[in-house]
């Protein structure tokens, strides 16, 4: 960044999440990632350039060697000129969602991340004059986990996401129920993935978003948000997947648009031969869990229709899906089978608060650091050691939980060879596209206590609620089948 030049006027709003807020160049492809906090907990300048160093690093320490080099964008620590964040923080206030403004912007510091702009595809410096279509899928935990250590039956059978979503609608995070499931997406199954996409299309939330040359187009804010409408997204859409036109608009075309569109993403989520260490990990893990979630509806009604559920069709090794899943993985304990072991940290660490740099918690997430995530055993010989890794290991599978996937498609002529870029085919045009993976923050170690009673509230608000619910209905059911029988005993 070349300080003189900074003009909060080139810079617009382009999106946040709970900790983080990104403004966008409107020329240049890059974004500016500032930290956000709540209003009184401000923290020192070297604080924050030293939070986003350590960002930087994991990203190319770990998270690079973990999904692979083309996938991950780390960007560096930028410092700004105050008066420049001052100015740009009043300018985009009144764009930010109400439901987010609980933290401030950090305008303290003048750190923040400058990063390639991901909605944009990575091959120029500038912004491509070529049409550019953007897909954020945020898609959760893809596993049922398989550990041991857990005590709630339910937990084996639904996944968090599902159970999750109930707790969400219950205290109006959002207001209704996704049929999303990201085993389905997970599942490399062409058919459940396109129902993933599909039920992703119908309820975002928080888990998609559609961009358009860089502007945000489809996607909700928080329960607020008007209800989404896809013969608009399809308007958008049309003269990219049908360029040509010879389309008439009506429900006809908005269905075969949408269709178009998670057919390609699908695609190119299956697609990637990009290497990466996280396909080695694997051998290492133990058993999996089932792979199918009991609350996913493709599941159910495939059981209602007396049908055998589709296997996993099992991603391919290369593909960006396949190595988030497997990072996600280094969860091999559970939360409930790691929070002893973070309370044996804790203990340690009371004891010892000098040890803290030592075990690396706050970082450097270095080669050393990485290294230590590769021990996938799961012996407890009773030492810090051991409770270290497999809290660090949390960790790291937590923030593969949390992440987002970028994909990014720009349509190419038919017999466009010189673009060295991937390419994938719709039925009427062909997109060259870019896969990213963003938001690869560590998880702070002082989540672990919050994570637990997370879980636990979670798992406990859906068995009483949606259990109960569909025992209600089972018992209805076998009543009426009683009630059937006695019938047809009398006749
Ligand atoms: O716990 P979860 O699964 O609800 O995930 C949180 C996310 O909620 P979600 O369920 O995706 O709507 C949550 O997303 P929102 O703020 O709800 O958009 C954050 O990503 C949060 O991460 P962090 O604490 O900001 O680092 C996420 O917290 P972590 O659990 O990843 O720390
Ligand atoms: N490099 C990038 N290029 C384009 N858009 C980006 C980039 N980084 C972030 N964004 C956009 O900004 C949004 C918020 O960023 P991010 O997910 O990193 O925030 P966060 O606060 O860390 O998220 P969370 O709520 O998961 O903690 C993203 O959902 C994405 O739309």
């Amino acid at each position: 960044m070349e300080e003189g030049k900074m003009d909060e006027n080139e810079w617009g709003y382009h999106g946040e999440g709970n900790k983080s807020l990104v403004v966008a160049h409107a020329q240049r492809c890059v974004v500016l990632r500032f930290l956000k906090f709540p209003p009184n907990r401000k923290k020192t300048s070297e604080e924050i350039f030293q939070h986003l160093q350590n960002i930087v690093d994991f990203g190319k320490n770990v998270m690079k060697e973990f999904l692979g080099e083309n996938y991950v964008h780390c960007g560096e620590v930028v410092q700004l000129p105050l008066e420049f964040v001052k100015q740009l923080c009043l300018k985009i206030q009144s764009e930010r969602p109400e439901s987010r403004c609980d933290k401030d912007l950090d305008t303290l510091s003048g750190y923040a991340m400058c990063l390639p702009n991901l909605t944009r595809l990575q091959t120029y410096r500038f912004v491509e004059h070529r049409p550019i279509l953007c897909v954020e899928i945020k898609p959760k935990c893809g596993f049922i986990p398989f550990s041991s250590d857990v005590t709630h039956e339910m937990k084996h059978k639904v996944c968090r996401y599902c159970m999750h979503q109930h707790l969400k609608v219950a205290t109006g995070k959002w207001r209704q129920i996704s049929r999303y499931c990201p085993l389905d997406l997970y599942s490399g199954n062409k058919q459940r993935m396109h129902f993933a996409l599909k039920s992703l299309l119908q309820e975002a939330q928080n888990n998609l978003k559609i961009f358009k040359n860089g502007e945000l187009i489809y996607g909700c804010k928080d329960a607020r948000s008007p209800v989404t409408d896809w013969s608009e997204l399809a308007h958008h859409l049309k003269p990219f997947f049908f360029p040509s036109n010879g389309l008439a608009s009506g429900p006809h075309c908005t269905r075969a648009v949408i269709r178009e569109l998670v057919h390609v993403i699908t695609r190119v989520l299956l697609s990637g031969s990009d290497k990466g260490r996280a396909g080695s990990l694997r051998a290492g893990l133990g058993p999996q869990g089932p792979r199918v979630c009991g609350a996913s509806p493709f599941s159910r009604s495939l059981r209602c229709q007396g049908k055998n559920t589709p296997e996993r069709s099992g991603l391919p090794k290369g593909c960006l899906l396949y190595k988030t899943l497997q990072v996600q993985m280094l969860d091999l304990l559970d939360i409930e089978g790691l929070y002893p072991l973070y309370n044996r940290v804790e203990r340690y660490l009371e004891e010892f608060p000098e040890e803290r740099k030592t075990l690396q918690i706050d970082g450097p997430y270095d080669e050393a650091f990485y290294q230590k995530l590769l021990d996938l055993s799961t012996e407890d010989d009773g030492t810090v050691a051991f409770a270290l890794t497999k809290v660090q290991q949390y960790r790291v599978a937590m923030t593969a939980k949390d992440c987002s996937i970028m994909i990014a498609l720009s349509p190419c002529l038919q017999d466009a060879s010189s673009d060295q870029r991937p390419v994938v085919p719709s039925s009427r045009s062909r997109f060259a596209f870019s896969v990213s993976v963003l938001d690869l923050d560590l998880k702070p170690y002082e989540s672990i206590p919050h994570q637990y009673k997370l879980d636990g509230k979670i798992v406990s608000y859906y068995s009483k609620t949606v259990c109960a619910k569909d025992n209600a209905v089972m018992s209805t059911r076998f009543k009426e089948s009683e009630d059937c029988t006695l019938v047809l005993h009398k006749v």
